[in-house]
Protein backbone atom coordinates (compact mmCIF):
# COMPACT_ATOMS: atom_id res chain seq x y z
CA UNK A 1 0.00 0.00 0.00
CA UNK A 2 1.20 3.63 -0.80
CA UNK A 3 2.14 5.65 2.02
CA UNK A 4 1.25 9.05 2.03
CA UNK A 5 3.22 12.17 2.90
CA UNK A 6 2.66 14.62 5.39
CA UNK A 7 2.22 17.50 2.91
CA UNK A 8 -0.71 15.56 0.69
CA UNK A 9 -2.64 15.00 4.14
CA UNK A 10 -4.74 18.29 4.39
CA UNK A 11 -5.85 17.92 0.75
CA UNK A 12 -7.46 15.16 1.58
CA UNK A 13 -8.59 16.00 4.97
CA UNK A 14 -10.25 19.23 3.54
CA UNK A 15 -11.72 17.03 1.02
CA UNK A 16 -13.38 14.61 3.51
CA UNK A 17 -13.65 16.49 6.65
CA UNK A 18 -11.42 15.70 9.51
CA UNK A 19 -13.48 12.19 11.18
CA UNK A 20 -11.08 9.30 11.33
CA UNK A 21 -8.80 10.38 8.63
CA UNK A 22 -5.46 10.07 10.05
CA UNK A 23 -6.31 6.08 9.77
CA UNK A 24 -7.57 5.61 6.83
CA UNK A 25 -5.49 8.09 4.89
CA UNK A 26 -2.02 6.29 6.48
CA UNK A 27 -3.95 2.72 4.94
CA UNK A 28 -5.17 4.40 1.49
CA UNK A 29 -2.40 6.79 0.84
CA UNK A 30 -3.66 9.58 -1.54
CA UNK A 31 -6.24 7.22 -3.79
CA UNK A 32 -9.20 9.15 -3.02
CA UNK A 33 -8.44 12.74 -4.52
CA UNK A 34 -9.18 11.43 -7.92
CA UNK A 35 -12.07 9.32 -6.70
CA UNK A 36 -16.14 9.97 -6.50
CA UNK A 37 -16.63 9.10 -3.21
CA UNK A 38 -20.14 7.40 -1.84
CA UNK A 39 -21.03 6.82 1.16
CA UNK A 40 -23.25 3.77 2.26
CA UNK A 41 -24.74 2.91 5.79
CA UNK A 42 -22.05 1.36 7.50
CA UNK A 43 -24.74 -1.01 9.71
CA UNK A 44 -28.56 -1.07 10.56
CA UNK A 45 -31.50 -1.45 8.20
CA UNK A 46 -30.05 -0.69 5.21
CA UNK A 47 -26.62 -1.73 5.28
CA UNK A 48 -27.47 -5.44 3.61
CA UNK A 49 -29.53 -3.95 0.95
CA UNK A 50 -27.33 -1.28 -0.12
CA UNK A 51 -24.80 -3.89 -0.31
CA UNK A 52 -27.35 -6.15 -2.40
CA UNK A 53 -27.51 -3.10 -4.61
CA UNK A 54 -23.71 -2.28 -4.94
CA UNK A 55 -23.46 -6.17 -6.39
CA UNK A 56 -25.94 -5.41 -8.47
CA UNK A 57 -24.10 -2.82 -9.98
CA UNK A 58 -21.01 -4.60 -10.31
CA UNK A 59 -18.92 -2.23 -7.66
CA UNK A 60 -16.39 -4.28 -6.74
CA UNK A 61 -14.64 -3.27 -3.68
CA UNK A 62 -13.13 -5.49 -0.96
CA UNK A 63 -13.41 -3.49 2.42
CA UNK A 64 -10.29 -4.24 5.25
CA UNK A 65 -11.75 -5.04 8.37
CA UNK A 66 -12.68 -2.39 10.86
CA UNK A 67 -11.56 0.30 7.49
CA UNK A 68 -14.52 2.35 6.79
CA UNK A 69 -13.43 3.27 3.23
CA UNK A 70 -13.38 0.95 0.71
CA UNK A 71 -11.62 1.43 -3.16
CA UNK A 72 -13.51 -0.02 -5.94
CA UNK A 73 -11.42 -1.89 -8.28
CA UNK A 74 -13.34 -1.41 -11.52
CA UNK A 75 -14.41 2.19 -11.08
CA UNK A 76 -12.58 5.41 -10.11
CA UNK A 77 -15.20 5.25 -6.82
CA UNK A 78 -14.39 4.93 -3.39
CA UNK A 79 -17.00 3.77 -1.00
CA UNK A 80 -17.24 5.56 2.73
CA UNK A 81 -19.07 3.67 4.84
CA UNK A 82 -20.46 5.26 7.43
CA UNK A 83 -24.06 5.55 10.13
CA UNK A 84 -26.90 6.32 8.04
CA UNK A 85 -27.45 9.57 10.24
CA UNK A 86 -24.52 11.02 9.17
CA UNK A 87 -24.49 10.76 5.94
CA UNK A 88 -26.93 13.94 4.52
CA UNK A 89 -23.84 16.01 6.87
CA UNK A 90 -21.24 15.02 5.13
CA UNK A 91 -23.22 15.01 1.31
CA UNK A 92 -24.79 17.58 2.25
CA UNK A 93 -21.24 19.62 2.61
CA UNK A 94 -20.35 18.44 -0.39
CA UNK A 95 -17.36 16.24 1.48
CA UNK A 96 -18.89 13.00 -0.30
CA UNK A 97 -20.64 13.34 -3.84
CA UNK A 98 -23.26 10.51 -3.39
CA UNK A 99 -24.79 8.33 -0.61
CA UNK A 100 -27.50 6.36 0.33
CA UNK A 101 -29.37 6.82 3.25
CA UNK A 102 -33.25 7.33 4.62
CA UNK A 103 -35.62 9.92 3.35
CA UNK A 104 -36.44 10.55 7.59
CA UNK A 105 -32.55 11.48 8.20
CA UNK A 106 -32.04 13.76 5.11
CA UNK A 107 -35.26 15.19 6.83
CA UNK A 108 -34.27 14.79 10.12
CA UNK A 109 -30.74 16.82 9.11
CA UNK A 110 -32.33 19.29 6.99
CA UNK A 111 -33.96 20.86 10.11
CA UNK A 112 -30.99 21.73 11.73
CA UNK A 113 -29.08 22.55 8.16
CA UNK A 114 -31.76 24.03 5.93
CA UNK A 115 -29.92 23.87 2.61
CA UNK A 116 -28.36 26.99 0.97
CA UNK A 117 -27.73 27.79 -2.83
CA UNK A 118 -24.02 25.74 -2.68
CA UNK A 119 -24.82 23.04 0.61
CA UNK A 120 -28.04 20.26 1.28
CA UNK A 121 -28.17 16.84 -0.67
CA UNK A 122 -29.92 16.58 -4.04
CA UNK A 123 -32.79 13.18 -3.80
CA UNK A 124 -31.50 11.62 -6.70
CA UNK A 125 -34.42 8.37 -6.79
CA UNK A 126 -36.18 6.42 -4.21
CA UNK A 127 -34.53 2.85 -3.83
CA UNK A 128 -37.53 1.10 -2.61
CA UNK A 129 -36.57 -0.56 0.19
CA UNK A 130 -36.05 0.71 4.18
CA UNK A 131 -39.95 1.99 3.64
CA UNK A 132 -41.35 2.61 7.61
CA UNK A 133 -43.10 5.81 9.16
CA UNK A 134 -41.72 7.84 12.01
CA UNK A 135 -44.65 8.17 14.29
CA UNK A 136 -46.34 9.59 17.66
CA UNK A 137 -46.57 6.54 20.01
CA UNK A 138 -48.39 6.22 23.17
CA UNK A 139 -49.35 3.32 25.29
CA UNK A 140 -52.16 1.33 23.86
CA UNK A 141 -53.51 1.38 27.66
CA UNK A 142 -53.12 4.69 29.08
CA UNK A 143 -55.69 7.59 28.03
CA UNK A 144 -53.53 9.69 25.54
CA UNK A 145 -55.48 9.74 22.37
CA UNK A 146 -54.06 12.63 20.10
CA UNK A 147 -51.35 14.19 19.78
CA UNK A 148 -52.55 17.29 20.84
CA UNK A 149 -52.94 15.61 24.82
CA UNK A 150 -48.83 15.04 24.69
CA UNK A 151 -48.17 18.93 24.78
CA UNK A 152 -46.34 19.96 27.39
CA UNK A 153 -45.57 16.20 28.13
CA UNK A 154 -42.04 14.30 27.59
CA UNK A 155 -41.41 12.83 24.53
CA UNK A 156 -38.30 10.69 23.75
CA UNK A 157 -36.78 10.02 20.02
CA UNK A 158 -33.61 9.64 18.38
CA UNK A 159 -35.03 12.30 15.69
CA UNK A 160 -35.06 15.77 17.95
CA UNK A 161 -35.14 18.04 15.61
CA UNK A 162 -38.48 16.50 13.41
CA UNK A 163 -39.71 15.76 16.91
CA UNK A 164 -39.17 19.69 17.68
CA UNK A 165 -40.53 20.61 14.76
CA UNK A 166 -43.89 18.41 14.73
CA UNK A 167 -44.63 19.36 18.37
CA UNK A 168 -43.71 23.31 18.22
CA UNK A 169 -46.20 23.39 15.04
CA UNK A 170 -48.70 21.31 17.66
CA UNK A 171 -48.16 24.02 20.13
CA UNK A 172 -48.64 27.04 17.84
CA UNK A 173 -52.10 25.98 16.45
CA UNK A 174 -53.34 25.07 19.72
CA UNK A 175 -52.00 28.40 21.00
CA UNK A 176 -53.72 30.06 18.60
CA UNK A 177 -57.00 27.97 18.87
CA UNK A 178 -57.27 28.49 22.26
CA UNK A 179 -56.57 32.69 21.97
CA UNK A 180 -53.13 32.20 23.33
CA UNK A 181 -52.07 34.14 26.86
CA UNK A 182 -52.23 37.34 25.96
CA UNK A 183 -53.84 38.10 29.13
CA UNK A 184 -51.36 35.64 30.95
CA UNK A 185 -54.06 33.60 32.36
CA UNK A 186 -52.91 30.27 30.52
CA UNK A 187 -49.02 29.18 30.49
CA UNK A 188 -47.60 28.29 27.22
CA UNK A 189 -47.33 24.68 27.34
CA UNK A 190 -43.62 23.55 25.51
CA UNK A 191 -43.07 19.70 25.11
CA UNK A 192 -39.97 18.40 26.27
CA UNK A 193 -38.29 16.62 23.72
CA UNK A 194 -35.37 14.24 24.84
CA UNK A 195 -32.92 12.18 22.77
CA UNK A 196 -32.07 8.55 23.56
CA UNK A 197 -30.19 6.48 20.49
CA UNK A 198 -32.31 3.62 20.24
CA UNK A 199 -34.84 1.01 22.11
CA UNK A 200 -36.68 4.31 22.08
CA UNK A 201 -40.06 2.05 22.64
CA UNK A 202 -38.47 0.96 26.56
CA UNK A 203 -38.80 4.47 27.26
CA UNK A 204 -42.75 4.59 28.66
CA UNK A 205 -43.06 1.35 30.39
CA UNK A 206 -39.85 2.92 32.22
CA UNK A 207 -41.77 6.35 33.11
CA UNK A 208 -39.10 8.22 30.91
CA UNK A 209 -41.92 9.59 28.39
CA UNK A 210 -45.39 9.99 28.36
CA UNK A 211 -45.40 9.32 24.47
CA UNK A 212 -42.57 8.05 22.00
CA UNK A 213 -41.52 9.42 18.29
CA UNK A 214 -39.96 5.94 16.67
CA UNK A 215 -40.04 4.11 13.08
CA UNK A 216 -42.20 1.81 12.19
CA UNK A 217 -42.38 -0.72 9.64
CA UNK A 218 -44.04 -4.16 10.47
CA UNK A 219 -45.33 -2.80 13.67
CA UNK A 220 -44.15 -5.65 15.88
CA UNK A 221 -42.02 -3.74 18.04
CA UNK A 222 -44.58 -1.06 19.07
CA UNK A 223 -47.01 -3.46 19.71
CA UNK A 224 -44.43 -5.76 22.05
CA UNK A 225 -44.17 -2.47 23.88
CA UNK A 226 -47.42 -1.72 24.44
CA UNK A 227 -47.79 1.40 22.31
CA UNK A 228 -49.83 2.14 19.41
CA UNK A 229 -49.28 4.94 16.68
CA UNK A 230 -51.68 7.87 17.13
CA UNK A 231 -49.59 10.37 14.36
CA UNK A 232 -47.35 10.15 11.44
CA UNK A 233 -44.17 12.82 11.42
CA UNK A 234 -43.04 11.41 8.17
CA UNK A 235 -43.10 8.84 5.72
CA UNK A 236 -39.65 7.00 4.93
CA UNK A 237 -37.18 4.94 2.23
CA UNK A 238 -33.81 4.86 1.66
CA UNK A 239 -33.18 7.07 -0.91
CA UNK A 240 -29.64 7.93 -3.29
CA UNK A 241 -28.91 11.10 -2.93
CA UNK A 242 -26.06 13.49 -4.23
CA UNK A 243 -24.23 16.74 -3.37
CA UNK A 244 -24.77 20.02 -4.83
CA UNK A 245 -21.65 19.88 -6.81
CA UNK A 246 -20.46 16.53 -7.42
CA UNK A 247 -16.73 16.08 -8.34
CA UNK A 248 -17.65 14.00 -11.05
CA UNK A 249 -21.57 14.11 -12.84
CA UNK A 250 -20.48 12.00 -15.64
CA UNK A 251 -19.85 9.06 -13.04
CA UNK A 252 -22.49 9.70 -10.63
CA UNK A 253 -25.24 9.48 -13.82
CA UNK A 254 -23.40 6.13 -14.97
CA UNK A 255 -24.02 4.95 -11.04
CA UNK A 256 -27.37 6.02 -10.93
CA UNK A 257 -28.01 4.18 -14.07
CA UNK A 258 -26.82 1.28 -13.10
CA UNK A 259 -28.62 1.41 -9.74
CA UNK A 260 -31.95 2.24 -11.56
CA UNK A 261 -31.40 -0.85 -13.63
CA UNK A 262 -30.97 -3.25 -10.62
CA UNK A 263 -34.40 -1.83 -8.59
CA UNK A 264 -36.39 -2.19 -12.05
CA UNK A 265 -34.95 -6.08 -12.45
CA UNK A 266 -36.04 -6.39 -8.23
CA UNK A 267 -39.24 -5.01 -8.90
CA UNK A 268 -40.32 -6.90 -12.09
CA UNK A 269 -40.64 -9.93 -13.14
CA UNK A 270 -40.74 -10.89 -17.14
CA UNK A 271 -44.24 -12.59 -18.24
CA UNK A 272 -44.59 -14.46 -21.68
CA UNK A 273 -47.81 -16.03 -22.37
CA UNK A 274 -49.67 -17.37 -26.06
CA UNK A 275 -52.74 -16.06 -26.90
CA UNK A 276 -55.07 -16.22 -29.35
CA UNK A 277 -54.93 -12.70 -31.38
CA UNK A 278 -58.40 -12.17 -31.22
CA UNK A 279 -57.99 -12.09 -27.40
CA UNK A 280 -55.17 -9.96 -27.33
CA UNK A 281 -56.54 -7.01 -26.64
CA UNK A 282 -58.30 -7.98 -23.33
CA UNK A 283 -54.31 -9.29 -22.63
CA UNK A 284 -52.56 -6.84 -23.24
CA UNK A 285 -55.30 -4.56 -20.85
CA UNK A 286 -53.81 -6.96 -18.00
CA UNK A 287 -50.53 -6.79 -19.26
CA UNK A 288 -50.00 -3.41 -20.81
CA UNK A 289 -45.91 -3.61 -19.56
CA UNK A 290 -43.69 -0.31 -18.42
CA UNK A 291 -44.38 0.77 -22.42
CA UNK A 292 -46.18 -1.51 -24.75
CA UNK A 293 -45.82 -5.59 -24.59
CA UNK A 294 -43.87 -7.78 -26.91
CA UNK A 295 -45.58 -9.31 -29.49
CA UNK A 296 -44.69 -11.92 -31.81
CA UNK A 297 -46.56 -14.04 -34.63
CA UNK A 298 -46.14 -17.54 -33.61
CA UNK A 299 -46.31 -20.54 -36.64
CA UNK A 300 -49.96 -20.83 -35.82
CA UNK A 301 -51.44 -18.08 -38.11
CA UNK A 302 -53.82 -16.94 -34.99
CA UNK A 303 -52.05 -17.06 -32.12
CA UNK A 304 -49.07 -14.55 -30.80
CA UNK A 305 -46.33 -15.13 -28.13
CA UNK A 306 -46.38 -11.75 -25.72
CA UNK A 307 -43.74 -10.70 -23.66
CA UNK A 308 -44.06 -8.13 -20.90
CA UNK A 309 -42.74 -6.66 -18.06
CA UNK A 310 -44.82 -7.14 -14.83
CA UNK A 311 -44.86 -5.64 -11.17
CA UNK A 312 -43.51 -8.57 -9.23
CA UNK A 313 -46.17 -7.86 -6.42
CA UNK A 314 -48.63 -8.41 -8.66
CA UNK A 315 -47.68 -11.37 -10.64
CA UNK A 316 -50.35 -13.96 -9.27
CA UNK A 317 -53.23 -11.94 -9.80
CA UNK A 318 -52.17 -11.05 -13.28
CA UNK A 319 -51.37 -14.56 -14.16
CA UNK A 320 -55.00 -15.98 -13.05
CA UNK A 321 -56.65 -12.91 -14.85
CA UNK A 322 -54.65 -13.61 -18.26
CA UNK A 323 -55.62 -17.15 -17.40
CA UNK A 324 -59.36 -15.80 -17.72
CA UNK A 325 -58.87 -14.19 -20.61
CA UNK A 326 -57.98 -17.15 -22.30
CA UNK A 327 -53.70 -16.99 -22.54
CA UNK A 328 -51.69 -20.01 -21.83
CA UNK A 329 -48.25 -21.51 -21.78
CA UNK A 330 -47.74 -18.29 -19.25
CA UNK A 331 -43.99 -18.62 -17.97
CA UNK A 332 -42.35 -15.75 -15.37
CA UNK A 333 -39.05 -15.02 -15.69
CA UNK A 334 -36.14 -13.07 -12.69
CA UNK A 335 -34.96 -9.95 -14.89
CA UNK A 336 -31.34 -10.50 -13.56
CA UNK A 337 -30.69 -6.70 -14.48
CA UNK A 338 -32.64 -4.23 -16.82
CA UNK A 339 -31.98 -0.62 -18.45
CA UNK A 340 -35.32 0.98 -18.99
CA UNK A 341 -37.40 3.79 -18.69
N1 LIG B 1 -37.73 -1.16 10.95
C1 LIG B 1 -37.28 -0.52 9.91
N2 LIG B 1 -37.69 -0.86 8.69
C2 LIG B 1 -37.24 -0.23 7.59
N3 LIG B 1 -36.34 0.76 7.60
C3 LIG B 1 -35.91 1.12 8.78
C4 LIG B 1 -36.34 0.50 9.96
N4 LIG B 1 -35.70 1.04 10.96
C5 LIG B 1 -34.91 1.96 10.41
N5 LIG B 1 -35.05 2.03 9.09
C6 LIG B 1 -34.36 2.92 8.14
O1 LIG B 1 -32.97 2.73 8.34
C7 LIG B 1 -32.39 3.95 8.78
C8 LIG B 1 -31.28 3.62 9.74
O2 LIG B 1 -31.87 3.07 10.87
P1 LIG B 1 -31.12 2.06 11.83
O3 LIG B 1 -31.82 2.09 13.16
O4 LIG B 1 -30.97 0.75 11.18
O5 LIG B 1 -29.70 2.76 11.84
P2 LIG B 1 -28.55 2.74 12.82
O6 LIG B 1 -28.96 3.54 14.02
O7 LIG B 1 -27.37 3.19 12.05
O8 LIG B 1 -28.39 1.21 13.19
P3 LIG B 1 -28.51 0.51 14.58
O9 LIG B 1 -29.98 0.65 14.98
O10 LIG B 1 -28.12 -0.90 14.27
O11 LIG B 1 -27.57 1.23 15.51
C9 LIG B 1 -33.55 4.73 9.38
O12 LIG B 1 -33.29 6.10 9.42
C10 LIG B 1 -34.68 4.38 8.44
O13 LIG B 1 -34.61 5.16 7.28
O1 LIG C 1 -42.05 -1.98 13.14
P1 LIG C 1 -40.88 -2.91 13.24
O2 LIG C 1 -40.78 -3.80 12.05
O3 LIG C 1 -40.87 -3.67 14.53
O4 LIG C 1 -39.55 -2.02 13.18
C1 LIG C 1 -39.40 -0.89 14.01
C2 LIG C 1 -38.14 -0.93 14.84
O5 LIG C 1 -37.00 -0.95 13.96
C3 LIG C 1 -36.10 0.08 14.36
O6 LIG C 1 -35.26 -0.30 15.38
P2 LIG C 1 -34.03 -1.33 15.26
O7 LIG C 1 -34.53 -2.71 15.36
O8 LIG C 1 -33.28 -0.99 14.02
O9 LIG C 1 -33.16 -1.04 16.53
P3 LIG C 1 -33.08 0.21 17.54
O10 LIG C 1 -34.29 0.11 18.43
O11 LIG C 1 -31.81 0.00 18.28
O12 LIG C 1 -33.07 1.47 16.71
C4 LIG C 1 -37.04 1.15 14.93
O13 LIG C 1 -36.34 2.06 15.75
C5 LIG C 1 -38.07 0.33 15.67
O14 LIG C 1 -37.68 0.05 16.98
Amino acid sequence: MPSISTDERPAIRQRMGSRSLPFMTDILGNSLNDRLLFAVPKKGRLNQACLDLLHGSDIQFHRHSRLDIALVKNLPLALIFLPAADIPTFVGEGRVDLGITGRDQVAEHECSEPPTATTGVVEVMDLDFGRCKLQVQVPMRGNITKPEELIGKNVVTSFTNLTEEYFRKLETQQNGETGDHAGGEKPRLKTKIKYVGGSVEAACALGVADGIVDLVESGETMRAAGLHAISTVVDTSAILIKSKHPSDPKLVDLITARIKGVITAQRYVLCTYNVERSKLEAASKITPGKRAPTVTSLEEDSWVAVSVMVERKEIAVVMDKLTEAGACDILVTKIENARAQ
